[in-house]
Order: C-alpha cells, then sequence, then structure tokens
C-alpha cells in the first residue's frame, strides 16, 4: 500500500505520516528532507553564478544519511530548499529516490508537496494536510524555540508565506491538490486528533477499495 502525503510547511503533514507509519508498520520517507539537504549542502553557494549547475551535482550525488537531521529542519535550510526544487534537473534527480522508496515490497508512506501528483500519482490512498498560516508559524516557532533556537512567531509566519508563494509558484513543480486528495484541514485540531481523523480517512478509502474489488 502507498499512502502519498502532501501539504504546505507546518502544517503537520510529517506528524501524521510517522504516526500512520508506525500504525501500518510502513516505511516513511519525509520527502523535504531531501530538497533541504540539497539546500543545505548549497548554503554557502547559493549566491554563485553557476549555483543550477553545482545545485543539481549535489542532488545527483546526494547521500542524506551524511546529514544531520537537526542541521536540516532549520528555517534557513526550507528556504534554501525551496530554492534549489525550483531547478527541473534537481527534481527529476530527486524524483528517483522518491520512486525507488516508493516501490519497496509492502509500499511505503511518502510526504511532501508533490507526492500525489508526480511521485506517486496512483498511490492507494491520498491525503492533502493543511491548516491556516498562524497556526502553522505558531507550531513551527513553538518547535524551534524547544530547541533552543532564537526566533520570533512574526519572523517565521513571513518566511512560511513566502514559502507558500514561492512554492506555489514553482514553474518545475507540482504542488497542487491532486483532485483525488483528501482534504484535512488540522488547524483546529491536536496532534491526536488529527492523526485519528488521518487514520479514519485511510480506512475508509481501503474499506471502499475492498468492497470494490
Ligand atoms: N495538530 C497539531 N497540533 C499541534 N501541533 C502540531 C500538530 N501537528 C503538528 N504539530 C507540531 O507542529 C510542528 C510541525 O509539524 P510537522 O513537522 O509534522 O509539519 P510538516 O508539515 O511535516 O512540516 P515541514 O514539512 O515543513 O517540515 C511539530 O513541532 C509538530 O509537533
Ligand atoms: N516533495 C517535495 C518536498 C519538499 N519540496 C521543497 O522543499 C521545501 C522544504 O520542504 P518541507 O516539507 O521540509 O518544508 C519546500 O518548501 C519545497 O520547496 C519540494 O519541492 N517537493
Amino acid at each position: 500500500m502507498i499512502i502519498a502525503i502532501d501539504g504546505p510547511a507546518a502544517s503537520g503533514k510529517g506528524t501524521i505520516s510517522k504516526k500512520l507509519a508506525q500504525h501500518f508498520a510502513l516505511p516513511h520517507m519525509d520527502t523535504g528532507l531531501l530538497y533541504r539537504a540539497v539546500g543545505y549542502a548549497m548554503r554557502d553557494d547559493l549566491d554563485r553564478p553557476d549555483w543550477e549547475k553545482l545545485a543539481i551535482e549535489k542532488a545527483q550525488s546526494l547521500e542524506l544519511s551524511h546529514y544531520h537531521e537537526d542541521d536540516l529542519t532549520t528555517a534557513e535550510a526550507g528556504v534554501a530548499a525551496s530554492k534549489v526544487a525550483r531547478v527541473p534537473e534537481v527534481r527529476t534527480a530527486l524524483r528517483e529516490v522518491q520512486i525507488a522508496f516508493a516501490q519497496q515490497e509492502d509500499g511505503a508512506i511518502l510526504d511532501g508537496r508533490d507526492i500525489g501528483t508526480r511521485i506517486c500519482p496512483d498511490a492507494d490512498v491520498k491525503l492533502y494536510i493543511t491548516a491556516d498560516a498562524e497556526t502553522r508559524a505558531e507550531r513551527r516557532t513553538k518547535q524551534l524555540n524547544a530547541r533552543g533556537v532564537d526566533v520570533t512567531f512574526d519572523e517565521i509566519l513571513a518566511q512560511i508565506e513566502k514559502r507558500d508563494a514561492d512554492d506555489k509558484d514553482n514553474p518545475a513543480g507540482a504542488f497542487y491538490v491532486a483532485p483525488d486528495a483528501h482534504l484535512l484541514d488540522t488547524t483546529k485540531l491536536s496532534i491526536e486528533a488529527a492523526f485519528q481523523a488521518a487514520l479514519e480517512l485511510v480506512n475508509d478509502v481501503l474499506a471502499q477499495e475492498k468492497s470494490t474489488s
């Protein structure tokens, strides 16, 4: 079974994906980390005139295990990820890694921006997780502050709004809600309530598939 989960920054898609992966005993990939790793690797080179060529080389030789997750989950790595994600050849290189992951024997759960539209268009279940920008900024600020990172709500809200806008008009992306995706707005939901709502959606789709097969 392949479950494709998309949604904007800090919507809670990673949290829900991890819980679903545990529930269904499926491997999970946070595909944002791939873009973040390329962005992080490019952190000192993004102003170079040949930065796109370098980013493509980094994406083509990416070894995610060489990176520390704390370095990849900073706000700066998110901004850099969003920049390298606009290069079509970077997307092509990372697409291969994601497709290989999705093709595991028992299936997989992948979360990102274009999983239901481009990476796994035939996924058994597609979810689109969202929440309003203020709620997402509040969650991300809390998450970073808890890690000792000194950021304010206003800074994070501005970054999230910019990243939403940049991602939305990424000419190399396919960041729209797949027509067959199930929408879940977590703005007013706790983590547990959001997970239960997602689980219910997945189970409904599976029950429907079973009854028609
Ligand atoms: N429903 C919720 N209520 C409160 N906090 C939440 C909820 N869902 C997630 N969080 C918290 O919000 C933060 C961001 O969540 P998460 O990492 O799952 O988002 P994401 O969509 O995967 O973000 P990104 O892809 O940008 O990394 C985490 O600290 C997480 O614990
Ligand atoms: N499938 C994906 C996933 C991510 N991106 C880009 O990476 C940025 C960081 O992603 P997070 O999910 O970790 O916030 C994101 O803003 C996108 O620009 C992508 O293009 N495709």
